[in-house]
């Protein structure tokens, strides 16, 4: 019966200026398409997408980031009256995103219900889409959902949520997401809700979440036309180098199929030959070099399908897939701050990015890294980190074994400083980045000065 109703806020499939908007198809129409490329022809067989614990997967797997944008923004805006205001506080939040909240409300305590009944009415209602999923969904099956309800949940905060969903729709490319899949995705977002909410469930709120959701597609839709005139949807990358450093961590590098754009700090999806559609986040472990090769370092952990492979079974010559670089964990070069580092464990991979990054661009701010470690063996890059120090003498580096876990890093920053006119940047597992956190602004530091990737997102990595 909604149905009907929805097709009146059509998404288009991409931006106005190319001629395709403003007219065509509805949430349950087909909407208009770009022209497709090669790689964004359709889902080839291993077509699929997303990082994570279990880690991603689904059309819209990218992890949520509105909500904690401040940790890892740019830093302090001398005039943010210039830029849009910020989100209205609850009272003065719009209709309809009082009607989603309530929604969103109503939904919480039957999440998995929710969650469960959207996916069997997606593969059900569209089987064609089925094969955008990985074969498993148990473990990351929630992921598209919790992306489009986060998405919904800051339909008020115009600023965040178009650069989140912009992000999200350029990295769906490499799943083979199509402008026609958006419509089909809506009405089982809307078929699932009022399922679950059939109590409060009225017009009026299936309206508002027509609203957004057409927000939210179209914004994705175009930002994913747009990015398809300069990027190709995924990269191939060849194993050209496996270097096992410890039992279960191994620096990879690979090389890609193409140039490959990057910032020191950010990370890539990766999508192993043995677990297709199933994608991991792994950051970058060197700033970008002359000879366009990449590196990551990877742990194997219990149930990690993605880093056990990479570990332990890619070889040279092998083939994986990379998605677009994402993060904002990365150097403004035109302040002169200095940069406090925490890098735990395999977290140390894109600090050490960071410092060939500031190495590369001439600058002598003081950099002060903090690399920890549950045991000797397990400070698998110190070596790198200490030569880094010989030749930088703005470089400060200080191994922090933990071998209790999970107090010593954050705590011994605690003891050094004062951090004044620092930045920090804080990379390693979820548990060392809310504690890092926790202890810096303790300390003082400015909230927007502290730079991370986001919890979430890492508490799906498969490091
Ligand atoms: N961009 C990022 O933030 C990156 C994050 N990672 C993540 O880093 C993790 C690395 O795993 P492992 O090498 O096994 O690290 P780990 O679990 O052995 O921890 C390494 C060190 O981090 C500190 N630490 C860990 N948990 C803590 C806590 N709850 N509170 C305070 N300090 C804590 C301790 O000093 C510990 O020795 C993975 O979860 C991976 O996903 C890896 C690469 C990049």
């Amino acid at each position: 019966m909604f149905e009907a109703r929805l097709t009146m806020d059509a998404p288009t499939t991409a931006s106005a200026d190319n001629g395709t908007s403003g007219g065509g198809g509805g949430w349950f129409g087909t909407p208009p398409q770009p022209a497709a490329t090669p790689n964004s022809a359709g889902p080839p067989s291993d077509a699929g997408r997303t990082p994570h614990p279990a880690e991603s997967i689904g059309m819209f797997g990218e992890r949520p980031r509105v909500p904690s944008q401040r940790s890892q923004a740019a830093p302090p805006d001398p005039t943010p009256q210039e830029h849009a205001p910020p989100p209205p506080p609850a009272q003065q939040a719009s209709p309809d995103a009082l009607l989603i909240r309530r929604t969103m409300a109503e939904i919480e305590p039957v999440a998995d219900k929710v969650t469960s009944y959207f996916y069997a009415l997606l593969f059900v209602r569209h089987p064609q889409l089925r094969p955008l999923f990985p074969a498993a969904m148990d473990t990351q099956r929630d992921r598209l959902l919790k992306a489009l309800l986060t998405a919904a949940e800051h339909i008020d905060n115009t600023e965040v949520l178009v650069a989140y969903l912009q992000n999200l729709g350029r990295g769906h490319r490499k799943y083979g997401t199509m402008p026609e899949h958006y419509p089909a995705v809506g009405e089982c977002l809307i078929g699932a809700l009022s399922k679950y909410t059939s109590h409060v469930w009225d017009q009026a709120m299936e309206a508002a979440w027509v609203r957004a959701y057409t927000t939210i597609s179209q914004v994705m839709i175009d930002a994913a036309a747009a990015d398809q005139l300069r990027a190709p949807a995924w990269w191939h990358a060849e194993v050209v180098a496996h270097d096992r450093r410890t039992t279960d961590i191994a620096v990879v590098t690979v090389r890609p199929d193409q140039p490959y754009p990057f910032l020191a700090g950010q990370y890539a999806s990766v999508e192993t030959p043995w677990w297709p559609r199933v994608w991991r986040h792994y950051s970058f472990a060197s700033a970008p070099r002359s000879d366009g090769l990449l590196s990551f370092h990877v742990k194997a952990v219990p149930a990690g399908w993605v880093s056990n492979a990479l570990v332990h079974r890619a070889r040279l010559g092998d083939v994986i897939r990379l998605g677009p670089p994402g993060g904002a964990m990365t150097v403004d070069h035109t302040s002169d701050s200095g940069l406090l580092c925490l890098g735990g464990g395999t977290g140390i991979a894109p600090i050490k990015a960071l410092v060939e990054d500031v190495a590369e661009h001439g600058e002598r701010r003081p950099m002060e890294v903090f690399y920890g470690a549950r045991t000797d063996v397990d400070l698998y890059d110190i070596n790198t980190m200490l030569r880094l120090q010989q030749v930088h003498s703005w470089l400060s580096v200080r191994a922090i074994i933990d071998q209790q876990g999970h107090i010593g890093l954050p705590d011994a920053v605690r003891e050094f400083g004062p951090w004044n006119g620092y930045d920090a940047y804080l990379s390693g597992p979820p548990g060392m980045i809310r504690s890092g956190v926790h202890v810096l602004r303790n300390a003082g530091f400015p909230q927007e000065r502290i730079r991370h990737d986001e919890v979430e997102e890492l508490l799906t990595v498969d490091s």
